[in-house]
């Protein structure tokens, strides 16, 4: 498929993290399985996007990797490159270089497991804010990774940010509990404090085709979701297109039909 075919018409865009693919290719000397290869079926098969983490200590996602994904998105207008990390480690130096539609500022520190916290604004946002004016004057939209607290919306939009990316293992820990229905009305609350104060809204963190739905059903206006884990584990099961249009046919569909 050409690089101009479109990606499906989705109000919620689906941004795939191959962060897993590159876990799996580590642990041989062999190249596969292909990196940039996931990441253009993904595209091919609709995908609105593709994150990834370039964590300091290089378990998967390596520099390589994020400059010849830079080179397959240059391929496919309209698609967009979310880069994660945090601003204080290397997310910068990538940012400076490639130049990704979005940076995402995620407070992990280098021997982090996984990614399980948002930002305390109160401690970092004077550190943070030249680094979210440097992302602006490259043209790179800036998103904060934050837990769901309605509260700390309004600093998220005063020390700069044009997103907050809600972090959602909390969510996703209380499905299918009797705690998930008083979850999602947490994701609700905080979702509306930030687009009352112009934020934009992202989620993500142990998403899946089970909890997709009813989150972004109940949460007003998520503009992306960025999922890996459980994607790439469903592809493994399923082929990177099939899994893609699952997860695309958990979104609300809109007559938006991005280029
Ligand atoms: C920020 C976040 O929740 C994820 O995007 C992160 O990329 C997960 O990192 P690992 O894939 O290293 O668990
Ligand atoms: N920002 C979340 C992300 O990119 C992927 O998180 P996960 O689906 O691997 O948990």
């Amino acid at each position: 498929m050409t690089p101009s075919s479109s990606a499906s018409a989705a109000s919620t865009a689906l941004s795939v993290n191959v962060n897993k693919v590159a876990l799996v290719r580590n642990t041989r000397h062999l190249g596969i399985p292909d990196v940039v290869r996931a990441a253009r079926l993904c595209l091919e098969a609709g995908a609105h996007g593709i994150t990834v983490h370039p964590r300091p200590d290089e378990r998967h996602i390596r520099s390589g990797d994020v400059y010849d994904l830079a080179a397959l998105l240059a391929q496919w207008p309209g698609r967009e490159y979310n880069i994660e990390g945090n601003p204080f480690h290397n997310l910068m130096d990538f940012v400076r270089a490639v130049r990704p539609q979005q940076a995402t500022f995620v407070p992990d520190s280098t021997d982090q497991f996984t990614s399980d916290h948002g930002w305390n604004l109160a401690q970092d946002s004077e550190r943070l804010r030249p680094l979210i004016d440097e992302c602006h004057a490259l043209g790179v939209r800036v998103s904060l990774f934050m837990d769901p607290l309605p509260d700390t919306m309004a600093a998220a939009r005063a020390v700069g940010a044009d997103r907050v990316e809600l972090y959602t293992e909390p969510y996703a820990a209380a499905w299918g509990t009797p705690q998930a229905a008083a979850e999602l009305a947490r994701y609700r609350a905080a979702a509306l404090a930030a687009q009352v104060v112009g934020l934009g809204v992202n989620a993500g963190h142990d998403l899946n085709r089970d909890n997709l739905g009813p989150f972004v059903h109940e949460v007003p206006g998520v503009l992306e979701v960025s999922i890996g884990h459980a994607l790439v584990a469903d592809a493994l099961e399923l082929g990177y297109a099939a899994t893609v249009r699952a997860y695309l046919a958990c979104l609300p569909p809109s007559p938006q039909a991005a280029a």
